[in-house]
């Protein structure tokens, strides 16, 4: 049998869909379908082609098709959730949970009519709690539904640290457990420079200044922007995660994931440090927490559980 190309769908072609839709082409993970309302079937349509009109140019041979019809999607093998409504200034993320939560239904179950064998990667805020009821919707296996915060707020993080060092990005690792809120969890002992502890490399207040800043992150966008949120760097993580699965790669990267008692936890979607790979989150690995690490989890998690708890039935 003919060896075919893998097909990611991606669902909402607002920013950061239509961005994901470009970084996965131009990565030639795959043959892409952009996904919107029929209200938005032109703009989409449009975004789509003028993106194929860019690949001779850019050398990749990805097909980039616009849609508003779910048929289109029929065997993705990895599905991006980005449909909804984004934050403005002065709002929270917490904010979108009733309009989104309702996005996230109809989207689902469009998604598994047509692809039930499918990775689901969830980006639609908030996101702990949106990933919970596409999970729950979807009748899934826990590996197989995720949702994006942890490789975004990392990814800040690493940022942040680069610049204060004036070091490569690509020394700098870093861990960011909990809810995609004000309040997450960078873990500092848990993060290096060329595999030197950053605590050895910088004083305690700029690394706390770090932290704070990767915590309100999102926040800091959104005021800058005006007028939506975050997408480039939202899109590159959505990205790197896309691969890790369709080539296997078996990454270790923060991912939100069901847990069923790791780190203390039952029956809820929160990042965690993850093996990703083939078959989706393949592994959720636990690691040993200090007591003040373990409250500032505790602390989050309650956030998660308080969006949660506002999820219409
Ligand atoms: N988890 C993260 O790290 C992270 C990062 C960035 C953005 N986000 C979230 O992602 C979401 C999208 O952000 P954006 O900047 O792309 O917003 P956007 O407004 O640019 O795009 C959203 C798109 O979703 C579409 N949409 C709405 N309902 C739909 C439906 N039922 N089916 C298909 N499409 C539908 C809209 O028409 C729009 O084109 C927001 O909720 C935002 O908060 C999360
Ligand atoms: O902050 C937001 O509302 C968008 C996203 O979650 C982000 O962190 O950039």
């Amino acid at each position: 049998m003919a060896i075919k190309r893998r097909k990611i769908s991606v669902i909402g072609g607002g920013f950061t869909g239509a961005t994901t839709a470009l970084m996965v082409a131009q990565k030639e993970l795959g043959d892409v379908v952009l996904v919107d309302i029929p209200q938005m079937e032109g703009p989409t349509k449009g975004k789509a082609l003028d993106m194929l009109e860019a690949t001779p140019v850019i050398g990749i041979d990805s097909t980039i098709i616009g849609t508003s019809s779910y048929e289109d999607t029929k065997d993705s093998d990895v599905v991006v959730i980005t449909a909804g409504i984004a934050r403005k200034p002065g709002m929270s993320r917490d904010d979108l949970v009733n309009t989104n939560a309702g996005i996230m239904k109809a989207v689902t179950k469009e998604v598994v009519k047509y692809s039930p064998n499918c990775y689901i990667i969830v980006l639609t805020n908030p996101a702990d709690a949106m990933t919970y009821t596409v999970f729950k919707e979807s009748g899934f296996p826990k590996n197989r539904v995720m949702g994006q915060s942890g490789v975004l707020d990392t990814a800040r993080f690493r940022t942040f640290v680069a610049q204060e060092l004036n070091l490569s990005v690509e020394d700098i690792t870093g861990f960011v457990l909990g809810g995609h809120g004000d309040d997450m969890v960078p873990l500092i002992r848990y993060s290096f420079a060329g595999g030197i502890p950053l605590e050895k490399l910088m004083p305690k207040e700029r690394l706390d200044a770090i932290v704070e800043r990767t915590r309100k992150g999102g926040g800091e966008i959104v005021g800058l922007l005006g007028n939506g949120s975050a997408y480039y760097a939202p899109a590159a993580s959505l990205t790197q995660m896309v691969e890790a699965i369709i080539k296997d790669k078996k990454r270790i990267l923060p991912t939100i994931a069901y847990l069923e008692g790791e780190y203390g936890y039952e029956d809820l979607y929160v990042g965690v440090p993850t093996i990703l790979g083939g078959d989706g989150i393949e592994k959720i690995i636990e690691l040993d927490l200090t007591e003040d690490e373990r409250e500032a989890l505790a602390k989050s998690v309650e956030s998660v559980r308080n969006v949660m708890s506002a999820l219409p039935e």
